[in-house]
């Protein structure tokens, strides 16, 4: 069997995490992980961590390490087979050491975002809230305005993307993901990229991970998680 390949995405809420692991998962045949939206399904599903889980998120409140680390483990090891790209785990130290001692990533791709970019694409971030599909009203609209292209429901936005929350919310990041950035560095798999433009950024990414990425990962490998 080919080797597989294991890689995360940083970055802040609004730098295009979800957007960019699309992409890499369409172009590269990657299974795309979100820890949000596996989240939501299991809420959705009310299995025993979602319901846990459930209280932390209605209040705005990262989902306790243990919680995170045992759902998204479990998860992981029954795609063994499978490459992948983290999107929203590990979030905090204490769960990167946990992924660190289970399996060894090949790259961390981490977006730098400026914070005025930030700002300005939450308030225009609409989601489809089953599925997680995420638009922006200028940068990629739905078809029909306010509605999901695909199943024709309602688009809503997060509470907590509203302009008043969101600063709190940006610094708390960056307090929780500095250690996190400081790790992967200091192991030499850390690819930081900053711009205004997911499109600018996206090339980039791109070239790197054809350099990463064994060729004979195959069209079995084309399955999305959501
Ligand atoms: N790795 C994690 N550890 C703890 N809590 C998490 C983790 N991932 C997600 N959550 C929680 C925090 C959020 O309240 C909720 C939804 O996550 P997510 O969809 O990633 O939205 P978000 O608004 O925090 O970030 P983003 O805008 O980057 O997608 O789930
Ligand atoms: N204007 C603009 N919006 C973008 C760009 N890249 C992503 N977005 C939008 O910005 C919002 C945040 O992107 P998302 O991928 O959800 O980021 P995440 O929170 O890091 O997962 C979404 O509404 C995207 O559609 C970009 O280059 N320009």
């Amino acid at each position: 069997m080919s080797k597989l390949f294991r890689a995360v995405i940083l970055g802040p809420p609004g730098s295009g995490k979800g957007t960019i692991s699309e992409r890499v998962a369409n172009s590269f045949g990657l299974k795309h992980l979100s820890s949000g939206d596996f989240l939501r399904e299991n809420i959705a599903a009310k299995t025993e961590a979602g319901v846990l889980a459930k209280t932390y998120i209605e209040k705005g409140a990262l989902v306790p390490d243990h919680v995170m680390t045992r759902l998204m483990l479990s998860r992981l090891e029954e795609m063994t087979r499978h490459s992948w790209l983290l999107d929203g785990f590990p979030r905090t130290l204490a769960q990167a050491k946990v992924l660190n001692s289970a399996f060894e990533l090949d790259v961390v791709i981490s977006l730098n975002i400026p914070l005025e970019t930030l700002k300005e694409r939450l308030r225009h971030r609409w989601i489809h809230p089953a599925s997680g599909r995420v638009y922006n009203m200028c940068f990629n609209p739905p078809r029909v305005q306010g509605v999901d292209d695909i199943s024709g429901e309602p688009l809503i936005q997060h509470e907590d993307d509203r302009p008043e929350a969101l600063v709190a919310r940006l610094r708390h990041y960056k307090d929780v993901a500095k250690p996190v950035i400081d790790l992967y560095r200091a192991k030499g798999i850390l690819h930081m990229f900053s711009d205004t433009e997911t499109d600018r950024i996206w090339p980039y990414i791109s070239s790197l991970l054809s350099t990463k990425i064994p060729t004979d990962l195959g069209d079995a490998q084309r399955v999305r998680t959501h």
